[in-house]
């Protein structure tokens, strides 16, 4: 697999973002934001006593804990990066990328020198090791406690988000411009603010119970009417949409009345949702996460159109899967040709949009380069065409592409920080390649 850094230098595109440039979101991250992460991971599982039997709470102490802790000093103090030790199915792959990658440096990768996408990545496949390694009697999600807090919080915005799912019948067929979608694509966006991963910076963001307007994000590109259009094209309740799930909480709320919302209005035929294989960047949704959402949006918590939604949408025909793609490093203008990507890619061809949701998943469709802002969005993702695609992402990387001359100046103009501070989002649609 070629690294996004060696494609880079092959192609001149521009440079992958990196811990490297000492004034940048990345460095921030790897120095600060990661750590913290980290410490608080192995303060989490500490409190969790209760769900271990005697022999497991020792191996969480020793494995678990004082592996974390290890991982910490070794970001901190700029170690070189380890190979895995874990027999998990993508170990070797790892590890090999690891070896090509030592080899074409001449020296051992450093987590303040390569690409942030992969340390970043390297770092979350390094705590499933310490997982792997521990070998518990029963599974542990180390972001588990973090991820029900962030689900419980959501009763708010599922009532509402329900509600608009519901009122979206047959939607697609009346002239109105499909207000429910549109509300719950906005609803999508200003959900993805609710990251743990930033949170853990205490920067806290507020999130809207309600829609993007009343979060005072700032939408920079709407393209709604696009995405709707495209699904228009196909012809009524043929459609069949792939969304890439984010976070759990907020976000995996409102992307399952999204979900519904096609569904129900008439927008789609099939919804299918890919989640994350393992945990990962600490709030990402894996199938369980999906399946407790479900059971809670069932279980009357979240108010009356929240069991209604929930009755509508059972798992087995909704889920895709966890594609084991979605954990790795790669970029995805490298899933056609990488072992490791090409089965997903394949799938992802039969979808007649993919929406890719948060701020992850557009690091890796534009390969997480530093594009010039009004970089066309066609260029930044290169060789990802696998149908037509909508990116619902707010800023929290110094990474965008397609916007227009003049709208980074005016967004930097009005907040310096609107790149990485989710003040901004975007509702991007990119048609088909030979659209
Ligand atoms: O993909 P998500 O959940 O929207 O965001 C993930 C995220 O918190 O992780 C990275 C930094 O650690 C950033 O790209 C981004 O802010
Ligand atoms: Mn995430």
């Amino acid at each position: 697999a070629q690294s996004s850094d060696a494609a880079a230098q092959v192609d001149n595109l521009p440079e992958p973002l990196s811990a490297r440039f000492v004034d940048s979101f990345a460095y921030k991250t790897v120095r600060d934001r990661l750590p913290v992460i980290l410490a608080k991971v192995a303060d989490s599982v500490c409190r969790r006593k209760s769900e271990f039997n005697s022999t497991d709470m020792d191996r969480v102490k020793s494995v678990i804990i004082g592996g974390v802790s290890r991982l910490r000093n070794e970001l901190q103090t700029d170690k070189p990066l380890l190979p895995l030790s874990d027999s998990a199915s993508d170990t070797t792959a790892w590890n090999d990328y690891l070896a090509e990658l030592t080899e074409t440096l001449g020296r051992a990768p450093s987590w303040f020198k390569e690409p942030w996408l992969y340390v970043e990545c390297y770092m979350y496949r390094r705590l499933l090791e310490l997982v792997n390694l521990a070998d518990l009697t029963v599974g542990i999600d180390l972001f588990a406690p973090e991820k029900r807090q962030s689900l419980l919080g959501s009763a708010a915005l599922a009532a509402a988000a329900a509600e608009a799912a519901l009122a979206a019948e047959a939607e697609a067929e009346a002239a109105n411009g499909a207000p429910q979608l549109r509300r719950l694509l906005r609803l999508c966006l200003s959900a993805n603010l609710a990251d743990l991963s930033l949170s853990a910076l205490a920067e806290a963001h507020q999130l809207a119970a309600d829609d993007a307007n009343s979060s005072g994000l700032i939408i920079l590109l709407d393209h709604t009417d696009q995405f709707v259009d495209c699904l228009r094209q196909r012809g009524p309740a043929v459609a069949v949409v792939h969304i890439v799930l984010d976070n759990v909480g907020p976000e995996l709320v409102s992307d399952l009345c999204l979900a519904e919302c096609l569904l129900r209005g008439g927008h789609a035929a099939k919804v299918r949702l890919h989640t994350k294989a393992a945990p990962w960047f600490v709030s990402d949704a894996t199938e369980l996460d999906l399946a407790a959402t479900l059971d809670w949006l069932a279980s009357g918590s979240a108010g009356q159109s929240s069991v209604q939604l929930a009755e509508s949408l059972p798992v087995s025909p909704l889920s895709s899967g966890s594609d084991p793609f979605w954990t790795t490093w790669l970029a995805f203008a490298d899933m056609e040709t990488s072992p490791l990507g090409a089965k997903l890619y394949k799938k992802l061809s039969q979808a007649d949009c993919v929406v890719l949701k948060g701020d992850l998943n557009y690091r890796k469709a534009v390969s997480d380069l530093a594009w010039p802002p009004t970089a066309p969005l066609a260029k930044a993702v290169g060789r990802f065409r696998p149908a037509p695609l909508l990116l619902v992402r707010t800023l929290k990387s110094n990474v965008v592409a397609g916007l227009a001359p003049g709208q980074a100046e005016a967004a930097d103009a009005q907040h310096s920080d609107w790149m990485v501070a989710g003040k901004c989002g975007v509702l991007q649609f990119l048609p088909a390649e030979n659209a």
